[in-house]
């Protein structure tokens, strides 16, 4: 492209930023004067037409901890503008950068709060490079109209391994004889070291992670028990009970891999230790709300809980670095490591190459489409909404975007907008408070482009729009 053409392009970007009415805002639709600067497309029938917003070149996604190279690539493929960091980055910072972007990617670690989010001005998508969307203000966001991503399972299975390992640590003590021998010290003792075969584990929460993982105990000789609020089939011969109690009773390791919620804080604290087996194993790769760790450390000392792994803590440090996990960060850390056979791990249940790299594609790829055609499918506060393609040689149509307030009357008054053209296809749907319409209007000259966007951007019950052409 030359460097006039590039001129173009950002003069453009610039007019669009007029558009929306609001200083500081902008648009991601295209301007007139911005589709003038646009060869037309050839025209070549059965083809799928690549939508685009007003211009790929323009559009600037922030990538946070380390998201994978897969991802960066997916982005760079589009002709995005990509800022890729290692760590995570000081609010003040993120402040600053989250203003200008159109899509940021994150991992655990960003807390994306209301207080950051209110100054993102252009921001259409967060996109969770993990499975927890606890980091996010969701509700901030979906009044916001920001459609939030996540990737819902391509990790599972590295935490289920990264359990099974830890429990066969735990019953042989093997974190403790490593340390020991790393220091020169021979200890080689059976006193209170098992074998796994035929010993029960307690799975709180049956979904991905904790199915996988019955699969996985099973295979080894376990038992399995699981507790979940809904009642999920169980595979192979693990049996679902109806209390936390009767798991807590029964089980020999006890495992959390439930989601951060109010119900789920402090799941396991003093009550529910005293309900366990003498000698019983803990194991936390969930959230660091789920386990009252002050609680754990008690019923330790007290020889109730023989062991422990934990791989998430009600605050984390926000980048890897020597001395970051300490009583500043969580009064009970000094006291948490000085206790034998408790494993601690750096919140790695999901770190492997395998998961990191699919995670990379998965949640690249819905944002990406999510930008370039408005696809919500997958997204966690979004309703679903999905159109065909349009064919490549549909020259004149628009796929129109509108994310609104869900209040009677506004299909009406949008169709209405929309009636001076064809409108080919739309499909709308609706998730708690917002709803998402997407359209394809045709017959649409690039002169009424504007005008439609205009005519939109004054309906009431309007969050956001954006218009593909
Ligand atoms: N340590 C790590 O690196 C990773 C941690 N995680 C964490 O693991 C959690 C679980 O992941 P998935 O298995 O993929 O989630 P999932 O959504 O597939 O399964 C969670 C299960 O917990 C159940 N549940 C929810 N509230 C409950 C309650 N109060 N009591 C009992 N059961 C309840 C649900 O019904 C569901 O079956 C995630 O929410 C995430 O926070 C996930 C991936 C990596
Ligand atoms: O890998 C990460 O950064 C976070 C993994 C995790 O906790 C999740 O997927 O929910």
């Amino acid at each position: 492209m030359s460097s006039e053409e590039i001129n173009n392009l950002q003069n453009s970007f610039q007019r669009a930023v007029n558009l929306s009415g609001s200083s500081g805002a902008v648009s991601t639709s295209p301007t007139q004067s911005f589709m003038d600067t646009l060869p037309r497309r050839m025209s070549a029938s059965n083809k799928a037409k690549a939508l685009k917003p007003f211009s790929t070149g323009d559009m600037k996604i922030l990538l946070l901890e380390n998201v994978n190279a897969t991802a960066v690539s997916i982005f760079e493929d589009q002709g995005y503008q990509v800022e890729f960091h290692k760590s995570s980055l000081p609010e003040e910072v993120l402040i600053e950068k989250i203003k200008d972007v159109h899509a940021i990617g994150i991992r655990s670690k960003t807390k994306l709060s209301a207080n950051i989010l209110k100054h993102a001005r252009n921001l259409v998508s967060i996109g969770c490079f993990c499975i927890g969307t606890n980091q996010v203000d969701l509700k901030y966001a979906t009044n916001a109209g920001i459609a939030v991503f996540n990737s819902p399972f391509s990790n599972s299975r590295s935490v289920a391994e990264l359990i099974i390992g830890e429990i066969i640590t735990l019953a042989r003590q093997l974190g403790d004889r490593s340390i020991e021998l790393h220091t020169g010290a021979w200890n080689k003792v059976s006193h209170r070291c098992w074998e796994v075969r035929g010993k029960t584990l307690g799975i709180i929460g049956y979904g991905h992670i904790g199915s996988q993982l019955s699969v996985l105990a099973e295979a080894m000789g376990m038992h399995v028990l699981y507790y979940d609020t809904v009642t999920i089939m169980a595979l192979g011969t693990a049996r679902q009970v109806p209390t936390l109690d009767e798991l807590l009773n029964n089980s020999d390791f006890i495992t959390c891999h439930v989601p951060a919620t109010p119900e789920t804080k402090n799941m396991l604290s003093a009550p529910q230790f005293a309900a366990m087996k003498e000698g019983a194993y803990i194991l936390n790769a969930s959230r660091g709300t789920v386990v009252d760790i002050p609680a754990l450390i008690q019923a330790f000392k007290a020889g109730k809980i023989a062991g422990a792994a934990l791989d998430v803590y009600p605050s984390e440090p926000a980048k890897n670095g020597a001395g970051v996990f300490n009583d500043d960060l969580n009064p009970w850390a000094t006291e948490l490591i000085s206790l034998p056979n408790i494993i601690l791990t750096p919140h790695i249940g999901g770190s492997t190459e395998e998961a990191q790299s699919a995670i990379g594609v998965e949640v690249a790829t819905s944002l990406t489409k999510y930008i370039n055609e408005g696809t919500s499918v997958g997204s966690v506060n979004f309703p679903e909404v999905s159109l065909r393609s349009l064919d490549y040689d549909q020259e004149n149509t628009v796929r129109v975007l509108y994310i609104h307030h869900n209040v009677p009357g506004v299909l009406k008054t949008v169709n209405n907008v929309l009636s001076n053209h064809n409108i080919e296809k739309q499909f709308s749907d609706s998730k708690g408070d917002i709803a998402y319409l997407m359209a394809d209007i045709s017959n649409v000259d690039q002169s009424d482009i504007k005008s439609v966007y205009d005519e939109l951007n004054q309906t009431d019950a309007k969050i956001s729009i954006r218009l593909l052409y």
